[in-house]
């Protein structure tokens, strides 16, 4: 749940179950986004990431609990709720094949009573890469090229809320590049985000929260900011050092790898309280918190 409060919410899943028929999908899951935060949905295949997308931007009804965006039903709201909305949902997008990328964009701007849509567009499509190819057909794009023009037509309309199913699958590294740094941009200007991904290592360097989906649940929530708070500590006698720590109410964990320590918590005062009660600390360094083993080591008993 956001620390920020439901009532500044961009976002808001409350407790929300599907079913297919007689067949669970998801049960329960409940999480928030203020806003300017990334979240990230993991899961292995099948666990339901697609499914709650498509409920968060209304494509698909949940049986049971709902979602808020700016504070109104989303499956209620109809146009006034989901203008505040641009997603991503299949990959690619579907336009118009005929229509240039430029067309396609201005048609989306019309139905969406765009603003000053010409310089709007045309600062999309220079986001994105894709003046040189934005006065030819869609049809004769690569895949990468529609998957950007996919991102712009989200964003063209400045939403508040982006949801994006997968927004990097079939681009190149470039591509991927790029993609990572419109959605960093877009959260540094307010804008919530909520993507799924399999490629865990590539958005934990924005990610703010990272939500594993497993078993139609969502088992676990990380928060970046205080998973990269790991310091690996070489000190004489560990085993003492280890005893002292866990006694210590601001380390929020630590643990024996070998012969070093590796503690969460602030890494001055986690060396103070060692010195303090006779420690030599030969040795601090950041931990670098890989994700992906993290949610490796959590979806192993799903
Ligand atoms: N329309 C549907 N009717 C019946 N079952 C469905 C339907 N849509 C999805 N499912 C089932 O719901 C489960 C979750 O599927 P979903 O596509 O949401 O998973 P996912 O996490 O996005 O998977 P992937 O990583 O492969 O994209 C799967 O078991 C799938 O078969």
């Amino acid at each position: 749940m956001s620390e920020t409060g439901e009532a500044a919410a961009h976002l808001v899943v409350e407790n929300v179950s599907k079913r297919y028929g007689r067949k669970p999908v998801l049960e329960g899951v409940s999480f928030s986004l203020a806003p300017g935060e990334v979240y990230a949905l993991a899961g292995p295949n099948g666990s339901g990431k697609t499914t709650l997308i498509r409920m968060v931007t209304g494509l698909a009804f949940p049986t049971s609990g709902r979602v808020l965006m700016l504070g109104e039903n989303i499956h209620e709201g109809g146009f006034a709720v989901r203008r505040h909305l641009g997603a991503v949902v299949e990959a690619p997008a579907a336009f118009y094949p005929y229509l240039t990328g430029r067309a396609n964009l201005e048609r989306l701007a019309w139905l969406s009573g765009l603003a000053g849509a010409a310089e709007r567009i045309r600062d999309v499509l220079f986001a994105l890469e894709l003046v040189a190819v934005a006065d030819q057909p869609v049809a004769g794009y690569s895949l990468g090229q529609r998957q950007r023009l996919g991102l712009a037509a989200a964003i063209l309309a400045r939403p508040k809320v982006l949801v994006l199913d997968e927004p990097t699958s079939g681009l190149d590294p470039d591509g991927i590049q790029k993609v990572h740094e419109i959605l960093r941009e877009q959260a540094a200007s307010g804008v919530s985000v909520l993507l799924s991904t399999h490629h865990l290592r590539e958005v934990s360097a924005y990610t703010d929260r990272v939500g594993i989906l497993g078993g139609g649940r969502l088992i676990d929530e990380v928060v970046m900011e205080g998973a990269s708070e790991r310091h690996r500590l070489r000190v004489s006698e560990p085993d003492r050092a280890l005893a002292v720590l866990q006694t210590l109410p601001f380390v929020d964990g630590v643990e024996r790898k070998g012969e070093v320590l590796v503690a969460r918590g602030p890494v001055d005062a986690i060396v103070k309280a060692l010195v303090d009660d006779g420690h030599r600390v030969y040795e601090v360094t950041a931990d670098y918190f890989d994700l992906y083993e993290y949610y490796r080591e959590r979806i192993k008993h799903v």
